[in-house]
């Protein structure tokens, strides 16, 4: 497709430099070599990765200690991939990730200990015939021991009010339902960091709703990647990347006003019917 020269990247370099923090500048979340020895959080050093051999994260350092954060940008921006990569399911070209002093890649069984995910559909995660089993299997890989795994399976079912799932077949309970075998299977591990990749998508309000008040509450650092930016009003810190650049990193006061707004530009500029001018270029990335 033809691109009319209005790209995302230069719209926003343009308009919208990126958006810092009043209280940190990015060097101060730039992990010096005392911090490197610093345990706490997700630890980001000089991260450079390459899809299909093209240059996408180059040099990205971050520290993120904060209890909820929030991870935006467009469509093909690189949130899941920075995701996978802070999970350790894909190795980086250069540079590391530590999480809670974890090298995620490397170590995958102190990563199995220290990280749970949660994907955006529950069927790209559920894979037992029942409720028990499902949430049995993470805790057996921990305790190597399957009845011990399945007794406290049970009593995690039994804490969340929800015993009478237990032999109830995974794929009878709907998205929402499913959504919360998954979280509990996360949560019956006791991960210090929890990844979420768009868990809200497609469910309904009070699902949603009743998903993000459980995460609420949740002692553990969150990471939420979403589109929907009304449910980050409240969290610590947000991460706005586009093409694998920073873009906005600070509270949702100071990131989120931005972001909205250039999305909003988006939707006058791009749009053919109003504006004449949609140039999707999905080389680019832009869906
Ligand atoms: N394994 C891969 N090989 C090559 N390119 C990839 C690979 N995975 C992702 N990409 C590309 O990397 C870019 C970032 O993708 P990613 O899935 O991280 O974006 P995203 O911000 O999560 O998008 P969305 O909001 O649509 O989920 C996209 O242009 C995508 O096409």
């Amino acid at each position: 497709m033809r691109d009319l020269g209005y790209g995302l990247s230069n719209f926003c370099r343009v308009r919208y430099p990126p958006v810092r923090s009043g209280r940190k500048t990015i060097a101060d979340h730039i992990p010096d070599a005392s911090e490197a020895l610093n345990d706490a959080g997700i630890v980001v050093s000089n991260l450079s990765h390459k899809l299909d051999g093209t240059p996408f994260f180059d040099n990205l350092s971050l520290k993120l200690t904060e209890r909820r954060i929030g991870l935006i940008g467009r469509n093909g921006s690189g949130k899941s991939t920075l995701s996978r990569l802070m999970s350790g399911l894909v190795a980086p070209t250069d540079g590391n990730i530590r999480i809670h002093g974890v090298d995620v890649y490397k170590d995958r069984a102190a990563a199995i200990r220290t990280i749970g995910l949660i994907f955006q559909n529950p069927d790209h995660q559920i894979i037992f015939p029942t409720v028990e089993e499902e949430i049995a299997f993470g805790l057996e890989s921990l305790c190597g021991d399957k009845k011990q795994a399945r007794e406290k399976a049970k009593a995690f079912l039994k804490a969340f009010g929800r015993s009478e799932w237990a032999e109830r077949g995974t794929f009878t309970l709907s998205q929402g339902q499913r959504h919360l075998v998954c979280l509990m299977a996360v949560l019956a591990m006791e991960p210090k960091v929890i990844f979420l990749d768009e868990p809200f998508a497609g469910l309904d309000w009070p699902t949603s709703r009743r998903l993000f008040d459980w995460l609420d509450k949740l002692d553990q650092q969150v990471l939420l990647v979403t589109h929907d930016i009304d449910h980050l009003a409240s969290f610590d810190r947000i991460i706005w990347l586009e093409k694998g650049s920073l873009m906005g990193d600070g509270t949702p006061t100071e990131v989120l006003p931005a972001y909205r707004e250039a999305m909003e530009a988006f939707v006058h500029v791009d749009d053919p019917i109003l504006g004449g001018n949609l140039v999707l270029d999905t080389a680019r990335g832009d869906i």
